[in-house]
């Protein structure tokens, strides 16, 4: 089964669009989580059963597994979040040559979506495009300030270099498994973009830590009911520092930021 038509379906049993982003930062860990053999695992674990049920997806962003013990707990957080039937949206922003892609592609065997980046062009993306059972979410307005820099130019026809990804993506868009990656702190490129690319589910971050348009994600970010509002730190970072307060805190911020936004839900 496509990506999107199991997210579609995931987000009709939830009832909600939130990604829930996990991104376990070893230096905001709980410090009684930390003797453990994989510290970022106990954490996520306990994330994820108190934030499942409010959870349309969960987005761990690979920056955060990037070394040997990253890689377990990472896997092992993927397993367990299947385990409990929900979809694993992984941020790594990958793309590279034919060959080297082929192997980032392979991340798609325990992932069920991920982040790409368009720099490269369309090869460097095509084993991934070619995965018709995955996601694939191209960056194309980022919610960094920095993001205007290279996203905003002007191109010879007028159009900013995000508005001609979006065009691209929606090429190659083939196999309806492509979204893109549209920041909630550009709320007027979101729309921009949602008139321009109607079939395409965004995934958009930058609500809650970044201080995006929470009611601009949803209006603009939902393609058919269809894309996801994340937020990271503002969900697994809820609750105080130590004790095991800090998953019930994530479990209330991610049941909280769902109802927020299934106020802007049509
Ligand atoms: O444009 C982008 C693309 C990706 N991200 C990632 O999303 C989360 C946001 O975390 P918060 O704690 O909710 O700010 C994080 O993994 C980013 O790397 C993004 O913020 N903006």
């Amino acid at each position: 089964m496509n990506f999107f038509d199991r997210l579609h379906d995931r987000i009709r049993t939830v009832d909600s669009v939130v990604s829930v982003g996990l991104d376990p930062d070893p230096s905001r860990l709980p410090e009684h989580l930390r003797e453990y053999d994989l510290p970022r695992w106990a954490f996520n674990r306990r994330i994820i059963d108190a934030t499942h049920e409010h959870a349309a997806v969960f987005k761990p962003n690979a920056a955060f597994y990037e070394d040997p013990d990253g890689w377990r707990a990472l896997e092992e957080t993927i397993a367990y979040a299947h385990g409990k039937d929900v979809p694993v949206l992984l941020d790594a922003k990958r793309a590279d040559i034919g060959n080297t892609t082929r192997q980032y592609a392979q991340l798609l065997e325990t992932a069920d979506a991920i982040t790409v980046n368009p720099y490269m062009g369309r090869d460097s993306l095509q084993p991934f495009l070619a995965d018709e059972e995955s996601g694939v979410f191209v960056l194309c307005r980022t919610s960094n300030p920095g993001g205007a820099d290279i996203q905003d130019l002007e191109l010879e026809t007028g159009e900013p270099v995000y508005e001609r990804v979006a065009a691209l993506a929606d090429l190659w868009n083939e196999n309806d498994n492509v979204g893109l990656v549209v920041g909630a702190t550009q709320p007027e490129e979101l729309e921009e973009l949602r008139e321009q690319v109607s079939d395409l589910p965004f995934l958009v971050p930058g609500i809650g830590a970044q201080g995006g348009d929470a009611e601009a994600a949803v209006e603009h970010g939902l393609a058919d009911g269809v894309g996801l509002i994340n937020s990271s730190r503002g969900i697994i970072f809820a609750g105080e520092n130590d004790g095991e307060e800090f998953a019930s805190a994530s479990g209330q911020a991610a049941k909280r930021l769902k109802k927020r936004l299934n106020r802007y839900r049509r």
